[in-house]
């Protein structure tokens, strides 16, 4: 039993503005070499998405966990950084009640420094049970992909360092922990390779990275579940901004925002002010 079952149409109503537009792509205008970006989590009232580094917690309840895999069926993939990917094993698939191979979303880990090792890991048990699609990997290496990856039919997917990131870096040279590569090629190289949309889950370095750039992000859809994780944990909290006089100002806000209650949890969803 997945524990996933079908949302009301009160529901669907709720969250349609807020879903790719039937196209895949941006209805509005802007860059089309970039996917819609939806980023969304769950997140206590602390602000903490897990009770500390490396450790699976679960903060939604069967209502928003339903949301979240009716989330994923509508989005052409869907991207953790390597943190997540170690700290939970993800399945990343959709197991919204109708899901079928051609309908789930493409799961894509990006993990530069090859730290995840996917075989015997849980989205390969569903790509070969036909339940999810083979993972890509966003990786910075110049190196065949791993065996059990190829053998899933996954892939890995080369985007450069940031030159701007801390340490530079280039093809084939090692980096160490601080060199990025930045969201838009991230973002471009995926849409060249056929996604339209996509739902960025976390963890909380690719959630705290992408609020401090919201042109890239269209939706924010946020389950609030209803307890403090408490001091230790890893928190949602992106870079301090400050203005031109150097005064500090608010990192990120959201605008458009509509609220909803799902069982016990509250859903935010909003676009970022840009
Ligand atoms: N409640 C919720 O909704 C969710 C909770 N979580 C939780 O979050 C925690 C993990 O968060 P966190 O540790 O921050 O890990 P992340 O999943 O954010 O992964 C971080 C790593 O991903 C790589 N990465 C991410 N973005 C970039 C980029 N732009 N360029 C290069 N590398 C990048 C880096 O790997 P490297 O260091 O190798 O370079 C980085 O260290 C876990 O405990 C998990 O359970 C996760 C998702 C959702
Ligand atoms: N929406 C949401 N609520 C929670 O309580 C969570 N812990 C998460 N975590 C995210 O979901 C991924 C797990 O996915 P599978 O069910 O294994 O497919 C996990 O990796 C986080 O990205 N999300």
């Amino acid at each position: 039993m997945s524990g996933v079952s079908e949302l009301s149409e009160s529901d669907k109503v709720f969250l349609k503005a807020f879903l790719p537009p039937k196209s895949g792509t941006r209805s509005d205008g802007r860059d089309p070499g970039l996917p819609f970006v939806t980023l969304t989590y769950a997140s206590s009232l602390d602000g903490m998405i897990s009770l500390s580094p490396g450790v699976r917690t679960t903060l939604s309840g069967p209502e928003t966990k339903s949301m979240t895999h009716y989330l994923r069926m509508h989005h052409d993939a869907i991207l953790v950084g390597a943190g997540t990917a170690i700290a939970d094993d993800p399945g990343l698939n959709s197991r919204y009640p109708g899901a079928t191979l051609d309908t789930q979303p493409q799961p894509v880990i990006v993990d530069l420094r090859a730290r995840w090792d996917v075989s015997g890991k849980n989205v390969l048990r569903l790509t070969s049970g036909r339940q999810g699609k083979a993972p890509w990997i966003i990786s910075n290496l110049d190196v065949l992909p791993n065996q059990a990856l190829s053998d899933a039919g996954g892939s890995l997917v080369h985007v450069e360092f940031d030159s701007t990131s801390e340490a530079g870096g280039g093809l084939g040279v090692p980096h160490t922990q601080g060199q990025q590569c930045s969201w838009s090629s991230i973002l471009r190289s995926l849409r060249k390779r056929g996604i339209g949309s996509i739902m960025i889950e976390g963890g909380a370095r690719v959630i705290n990275s992408l609020l401090a750039e919201p042109m890239l992000v269209d939706s924010v859809i946020v389950t609030i579940a209803p307890t403090w994780l408490g001091v230790g944990g890893v928190a949602v909290a992106p870079s301090p901004k400050f203005d031109d006089a150097g005064q500090r100002v608010n990192s990120a806000r959201l605008e458009h925002t509509v609220w909803r209650q799902f069982g016990a949890d509250a859903v935010l969803c909003g676009r970022p002010m840009r």
